[in-house]
């Protein structure tokens, strides 16, 4: 539908001012409705954001956050998105928040999608506020090119809620919210860092097929309009 480019001259000031925007978003769902909800990426760009947002003044206990996608690996697994929110983002001030994971001890995959949704189930509808990432293949939450899952995740008629994902990309199967479960933040974001990825956004923001780049259904449908977050 709509997406506005945010551009900054480096990764410090990006990080400090998204933290800016989404600590004001999140106050203001905590005063108009009494609790906000947050729904993050994984992957090697959010760390700073992270450290930034932890420092804010926010009324954190009456704020969930969530992930917008995890691999299906324990907590202390160093590719563990929750390992990096923990680290980096439930401290501080932010250590009052609660986290819920969507990793599972469970026997299967599909069984911990299915745990995790049921434990999900009441934010999110909408989230306050979710970020996004992108990998070089166009993937965004685990929304990967050849996914098992790709045409159900993207979907619109899917209901909120999570699901599996396998892809040759992924490395481990992975665990994601929906397409619907997302597009709808109040504050949606797309937070990107350097060159590499403003190259792969412009693909992606041209003509395609959006099994090929699923970062387009985003860019294309999504309800809110796309924040652009973007640093050489
Ligand atoms: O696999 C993942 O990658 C994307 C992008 O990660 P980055 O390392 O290129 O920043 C991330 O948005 C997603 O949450 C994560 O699971």
């Amino acid at each position: 539908m709509t997406a506005n480019m945010h551009a900054f001259a480096n990764g410090a000031e990006l990080a400090g001012k998204l933290a800016d925007k989404v600590a004001e978003t999140l106050s203001a769902a905590v005063a108009a409705r009494g609790s906000a909800s947050i729904a993050v990426s994984g992957g090697s760009t959010p760390k700073a954001f992270f450290q930034a947002l932890s420092s804010r003044s926010i009324d954190w206990a009456k704020v969930t956050i969530t992930l917008v996608d995890e691999r299906f690996v324990a907590a202390d697994n160093p590719r563990s998105n929750h390992l990096l929110v923990q680290e980096n983002l439930l401290k501080d001030k932010a250590t009052a928040a609660k986290f819920l994971p969507l990793y599972q001890a469970a026997a299967s995959v599909e069984e911990a999608a299915a745990i995790a949704t049921e434990k999900t189930r009441a934010v999110g509808h909408p989230f306050d506020v979710a970020i996004l990432g992108m990998g070089n293949d166009g993937h965004t939450a685990s929304f990967f090119p050849g996914g098992s899952n790709l045409r159900t995740a993207l979907d619109p008629n899917t209901p909120r809620g999570i699901i599996t994902m396998e892809a040759e990309g992924a490395g481990e199967p992975r665990l994601t919210f929906t397409f619907s479960s997302l597009q709808d933040a109040r504050l949606l974001v797309l937070h990107i860092e350097g060159e590499g990825k403003k190259n792969v956004l412009a693909k992606a923001e041209a003509a395609g097929e959006e099994t090929e780049m699923p970062i387009r259904a985003m860019l294309r449908r999504a309800a809110s309009p796309v924040e652009i977050y973007w640093a050489p």
